[in-house]
């Protein structure tokens, strides 16, 4: 703190005091402030300037601060909920100093109140403002590196990843042991990390009468909770949200024991955090009633409540049409060309021609005119040589490719009216949750290998909007047990898992929320023979006994035969051959299908 401390030397010795932050930062800071009120737990960007403390230490509490006090302001600043640290008077002082406002330690007279660990005890009145130093903005920071698709999560509100954490802590300690930062959902909307106080005081954020500004000078983020809004913990139905409490303890001076205690020192016991409210109360100058009401003891852990409460979460039906096409899943003239000329690329192309590559513009047409159907409770396979354009029918189909050709139509959406390729990416997305399922190749894009079974499939069941910790379990123990994953590891990492159980968790996962199309891409790929042949019959027995259709994509006819009743055949990007699976395998006319067939027999 030396430099602020020289800083504020030299700016005492000035008649005028001169601004920390530009008037045009200052408008910026204060537009920025202005949208995070408008979008409650909405992260709003600013253009963070460099301020005399180190960034994640208070820059942009500092800003936010700066930008929001007039003249007639009066300024508290507590760090840790101490008025009297190095870092809270420093800051105090340099506010004051550079802008004329007045200074105070009184919760009751400052307008406006800069904080980094605590809400004040003394409850904010209406028309007041909390300004909190920010150092990790962002809630999924822990769940998900990349930046871009966090700002994916909080526009789709897809938060399943937060759920999934919060089920992993339960798991682990029997329960959430989160303290600051505990996420929150703002105004029904956004998840927000209530950065960076302890679960205390998250309670008291909700419906409150003041307004909290959040300023985040590192990540260059504001973000607002105005008065009377929601904030709600988030917890599963049968979990209660509890705050941090040891039995019995109070304050070794003032004696409270309806406020956040910190342990004391080396003697043991504990004290007020909030040292202005314990020497209120020590001087008989506080409102003890009125603390004690609004004081989140109705968040005190309980044991009992814990245990074995039921959950209120419905049970999730399986999506099923009647009255509706006979097909599950409709694909119509699916085409995918890499490059340039789109269809103009596509003569010139395909088995005749001996190549994928289009003479006309040198673009690679990958699949083309590839058209099927499949019924509930059929499986299709499609089978072809690497590079034959199989798995770019699938991504088309999934939408991990956008298709240059075609139609997708799912019997659940619309009755089988809406082509699927033509929905946004959300709305896609929406759908691998419970319409369509994906068993990949590889189990690590399937699979958060750092998260346990029971929690991989958990992620699915969050995001279907599943609510009950208890209902969550026993689904996926139901699950596990099926695909015969012992329980005794549904704990674990799947990390830790052997290939052949890794593909067995992302089976149970896809089947999680029983979607009536499931997709496999080379399901057995990569695992042993004895394995595969085990994963093999698991999925025969599964599609069978459930009225999915299925969609196998394999090079080797020996998966296809084992799966599937009907098949297609591809080479370069087209449908050389297509029928009844066992016919094809024991009666097969193209040449290339006759040699597919050979490589399996032999
Ligand atoms: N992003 C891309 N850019 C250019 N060409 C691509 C791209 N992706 C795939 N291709 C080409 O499209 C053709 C079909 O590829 P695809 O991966 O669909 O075949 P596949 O039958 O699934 O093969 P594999 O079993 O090896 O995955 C191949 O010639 C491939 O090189």
């Amino acid at each position: 703190m030396s430099v602020t401390t020289d800083l504020i030397a030299e700016l005492d010795t000035q008649a005028t005091p001169p601004g920390l932050l530009d008037e045009g930062g200052k408008r910026e800071v204060r537009r920025a402030a202005l949208t995070a009120v408008c979008v409650p737990g909405y992260q709003v960007p600013f253009g963070s300037r460099e301020m005399p403390v180190a960034r994640g230490w208070g820059s942009g509490g500092l800003q936010v601060t700066l930008a929001v006090l007039g003249e007639q302001d009066t300024v508290k600043v507590i760090d840790q909920g101490d008025d009297a640290g190095v870092n809270a008077t420093n800051l105090r002082r340099l506010i004051a100093s550079t802008t004329g406002a007045d200074q105070t330690a009184d919760t009751r007279e400052a307008t406006v109140v800069q904080t980094r660990h605590r809400v004040p005890e003394e409850d904010l009145a209406a028309g007041k403002v909390l300004v909190y130093q920010v150092p990790v903005p962002e809630p999924l920071r822990g769940v998900e590196k990349s930046v871009i698709e966090c700002a994916r999560m909080h526009a789709e509100g897809d938060y399943s990843k937060i759920w999934v954490s919060l089920y992993e802590d339960l798991v682990r300690n029997g329960m959430i042991t989160r303290t600051t930062g505990y996420p929150v959902l703002v105004g029904g909307r956004y998840v927000m990390a209530t950065t960076p106080v302890p679960r205390w005081d998250v309670p008291r954020l909700n419906r409150c009468e003041h307004l909290n500004l959040y300023g985040a000078g590192r990540e260059k983020r504001i973000f607002a909770v105005p008065p009377h809004t929601d904030v709600r913990p988030l917890t599963f139905d049968d979990v209660p949200f509890e705050v941090e409490h040891a039995p019995g303890a109070k304050c070794k001076r003032c004696g409270s024991e309806d406020v956040f205690l910190v342990e004391a020192g080396p003697n043991g016991g504990y004290a007020c955090s909030d040292t202005e409210w314990c020497n209120r109360v020590l001087d008989g100058d506080a409102d003890l009633d009125a603390h004690h009401e609004r004081a989140p003891l109705q968040f005190l852990p309980d044991a009992q409540r814990r245990k074995g409460s039921a959950s209120t979460t419905p049970r999730i039906e399986p999506v099923r049409v009647t009255g509706g096409p006979e097909w599950a899943l409709r694909v119509d003239g699916i085409g995918k060309v890499h490059g340039p000329g789109g269809a103009d690329a596509v003569p010139g192309t395909g088995p005749e021609a001996g190549t994928a590559v289009s003479p006309a513009t040198g673009a690679i047409v990958a699949a083309w005119d590839v058209s099927f159907d499949v019924a509930p409770g059929e499986a299709l396979g499609v089978i072809g040589e690497s590079g034959s354009g199989k798995s770019t029918v699938l991504a088309c189909v999934i939408g991990d490719q956008p298709a240059t050709a075609g139609s997708v139509r799912l019997a659940t959406v619309d009755s089988g009216e809406t082509d699927i390729l033509g929905l946004d990416d959300t709305e896609r997305r929406k759908l691998r949750i419970d319409r369509m399922a994906v068993v990949h190749q590889n189990p690590a894009d399937g699979l958060d290998l750092r998260v346990s079974a029971g929690g991989n499939i958990a992620e699915r069941l969050t995001a279907a909007g599943w609510r009950g910790y208890h209902d969550i379990r026993r689904r996926a123990a139901e699950l596990l047990d099926r695909v015969e994953v012992p329980l005794s590891r549904m704990d674990d990492a799947v990390g830790t898992f052997s290939g052949g159980m890794r593909q067995r968790v992302q089976i149970a996962k896809a089947l999680a929320t029983e979607p009536p199309v499931v997709l496999l891409d080379e399901p057995t790929t990569g695992l042993d023979a004895s394995v595969a042949a085990g994963v093999l019959d698991l999925l025969r027995g599964l599609l069978s006994e459930r009225d999915v259709a299925a969609v196998v994509v394999s090079h080797d006819f020996s998966v296809i035969d084992a799966l599937t009743d009907r098949t297609l055949v591809m080479q370069l990007g087209r449908v050389v051959e297509r029928g009844l699976t066992d016919q094809l395998f024991h009666d097969p006319h193209h040449p290339y299908t006759q040699r597919l067939v050979a490589a399996a027999r032999r």
